[in-house]
């Protein structure tokens, strides 16, 4: 499967944890990373799976990374039915009241263009005991396997 990995971060959690799905995910599928803040909104195809890697920041909000792409969403309105996606959200429960928000809001913005998102989103919390490659290889196994019942549907 051709896969995207994109990452939205602040302070590279989010990086490291995409380049780690990318390079375990590379001997099987034809697997891309990137960084949000390089990947416009009319670059999506509909034959690649996205996995979105998305921090939370301030008081719930997108990580520096992804803000720019997340106003050319809104600003530039492409329509991304057929595009298909899954989210790994990096937070802390500390912020209980905005827990893992940025990766909500991702695809949330997602889903409003019309993508379809694949899976559970994921939700990474930097004050539990597991590591974040730990739950993220496993969930992106499923959502691999998930998409490409999905993507077969609709091609
Ligand atoms: C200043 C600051 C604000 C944060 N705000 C939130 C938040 O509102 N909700 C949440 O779930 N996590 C929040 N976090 C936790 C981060 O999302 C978490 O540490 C994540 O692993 C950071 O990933 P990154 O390095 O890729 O940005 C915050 C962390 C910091 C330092």
């Amino acid at each position: 499967m051709k896969i995207t990995v994109l990452y939205g971060t602040e302070t590279g959690n989010a990086e490291m944890l995409a380049e780690d799905i990318a390079s375990e995910l590379q001997s099987e599928h034809t697997v891309e990373c990137c960084n949000l803040c390089d990947f416009p909104p009319d670059a999506f195809k509909s034959d690649h799976l996205y996995l979105i890697v998305c921090s939370t920041y301030g008081d719930g909000e997108l990580p520096a990374s992804a803000q720019p792409f997340a106003e050319a969403l809104e600003t530039t309105a492409p329509d991304l039915s057929g595009i298909h996606f899954a989210v790994f959200g990096l937070g802390d429960s500390e912020y209980e009241e905005t827990f893992n928000f940025g990766g909500k809001r991702m695809a949330e913005l997602l889903a409003a263009r019309g993508a379809t998102q694949v899976g559970e989103r994921a939700k990474h919390d930097a004050s539990g005991s597991d590591m974040p490659e730990d739950i993220a290889l496993p969930w992106a196994e499923e959502v691999i396997a998930l998409a490409a019942e999905k993507m077969q549907e609709t091609a």
